[in-house]
């Protein structure tokens, strides 16, 4: 079993995910005790006889939207058999924006809705975003169930409807699972509920310790965005060069045949260094610098790539965008494309369909791409870029669209069409059986 799991939360506001991540964090005891008092004293200032753990979560929140940058923190906690890492997105500013950044490396996301309101359009949103993402686990948490006097009806009619939705945007049946929970009272988040007899399933926490995680795709090929070049030029190293970076997929050993991309230069790893040492091998994750067998001319944003099964460099992306801006995005804009390290001049060229995730239908050659919706587009780079499919490689697959004029991010992108139903151009994807 991995022992790592990364997870990301999604929700919309006040369908308590700042609560229920309180309460994972409370009951796993990840909070300190200092914080707790802090907690304590603020829900008994505010005339609670319970502490408010949304507190916990958003005490951390309002420190972080003073900075201006980072709309996800990072927060770890863990038990005997596993350790988290989760992706804590706050639910009520551009919802969409957050869940992708929050996401894009998540092997699990938690979606949660009100167990009064169900499914509603925003939850179906997210789905298609987590699905898009390539996410490759969901669980629902359907929260406030003790306000539906833990009705077990309530809670198979929700769970059925969004799982139809989830297998309808290409979720297998064993990658989905709805749990009911009450993050207040704290029923199945860590601790078995004595208030729903009726459910037979694990507690979000059993869930998350024992779920089955995809590994790291060490075999897939071998990916290093080149983040930094090392030249030293002291005394002790006259002609060290290393090429600096982490490595975004596949493994990599002293010997090894690869290619430099754009320039397409051959050459072979002589060396993998880290500051404790030299290492036998690298796989995706690990940080290291490479030494190389030739003196080659290679720069910040080049990729060293398996020369066996390398990207092929294009200037023309087919690519799928979650547009984030409030402005509308129009066929012919001028943007920045960030690839890795690299950024690129772009241009986009066209529209091809817009993704009604309500419907699960396209909508062919739309005007525009307002906020939070999907589409695919053809985007023109001023030089080329080496990526790989999205649904190879989730790193070089990816890249962001940003403003030139002030530099916001515009959009995620992800090279060619990772949901099922955006290949196709008019049809409507019918739920599976
Ligand atoms: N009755 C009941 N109330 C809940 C439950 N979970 C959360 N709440 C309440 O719902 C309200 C919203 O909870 P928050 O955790 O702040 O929800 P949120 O808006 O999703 O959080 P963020 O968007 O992450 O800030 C608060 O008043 C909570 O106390 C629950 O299981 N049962």
């Amino acid at each position: 079993m991995s022992s790592l799991l990364r997870l990301a939360t999604a929700g919309s506001v006040d369908d308590g995910k700042s609560t229920l991540v309180g309460r994972l964090l409370y009951d796993t005891k990840s909070v300190l005790a200092d914080q707790l008092d802090a907690v304590t004293r603020a829900s008994v200032d505010r005339g609670l006889s319970t502490p408010d753990l949304s507190l916990l979560v958003d005490g951390l929140r309002s420190e972080r939207e003073q900075g201006i940058t980072i709309d996800v923190a990072y927060r770890y906690f863990a038990t005997p058999k596993r350790s988290f890492v989760l992706a804590d997105t706050p639910g009520h500013v551009q919802y969409t924006r957050n869940t992708v950044t929050g996401a894009s490396t998540a092997q699990l996301a938690v979606l949660l809705v009100d167990a009064r309101k169900g499914v509603i359009e925003q939850t179906r949103r997210h789905a298609a975003v987590l699905a898009l993402l390539g996410v490759p686990r969901l669980v629902l948490a359907v929260n406030k169930v003790d306000l539906v006097d833990y009705d077990e009806e309530t809670f198979r009619v929700i769970a059925k409807e969004f799982t139809d939705h989830a297998t309808s945007l290409g979720y297998a049946e064993g990658s989905v699972l709805a749990i009911p929970v009450s993050a207040l009272v704290g029923d199945n988040v860590v601790e078995r509920s004595a208030h729903t007899p009726w459910y037979a399933g694990p507690t979000l926490l059993e869930h998350l310790e024992t779920v089955p995680v995809a590994p790291d795709p060490h075999d897939a090929p071998f990916r290093f965005p080149v983040q930094y070049v090392i030249r030293p030029r002291t005394p002790e190293y006259p002609d060290y060069r290393g090429y600096a970076g982490q490595v975004a997929a596949g493994t990599v050993r002293p010997g090894d045949e690869v290619v430099v991309l754009p320039a397409g230069l051959r050459t072979t790893v002589e060396r993998i260094d880290t500051p404790d040492g030299e290492l036998p091998e690298a796989a995706a994750g690990r940080s290291v610098t490479l030494v190389l067998a030739d003196d080659l001319d290679i720069a910040r944003g080049d990729v060293i790539a398996a020369a066996g099964s390398a990207p092929v460099a294009t200037d023309e992306l087919d690519a799928t965008l979650a547009w984030l801006s409030e402005k509308p995005l129009r066929p012919g804009a001028r943007v920045l494309v960030k690839h890795g390290a690299r950024t690129v001049q772009a241009f986009v060229d066209e529209l091809v369909s817009r993704f009604d995730e309500q419907k699960l239908s396209t909508v062919d050659y739309p005007e525009t791409l307002q906020l939070n919706e999907i589409g695919r587009a053809k985007v023109r780079v001023a030089e080329p870029l080496p990526v790989d499919e999205y649904e190879v490689s989730r790193r070089t697959g990816a890249f962001l669209v940003i403003d030139p004029a002030d530099g916001t991010t515009l959009a995620a992108g992800m090279v060619g069409a990772p949901l099922p139903v955006l290949r196709s151009d008019r049809d409507v994807v019918s739920p599976g059986p």
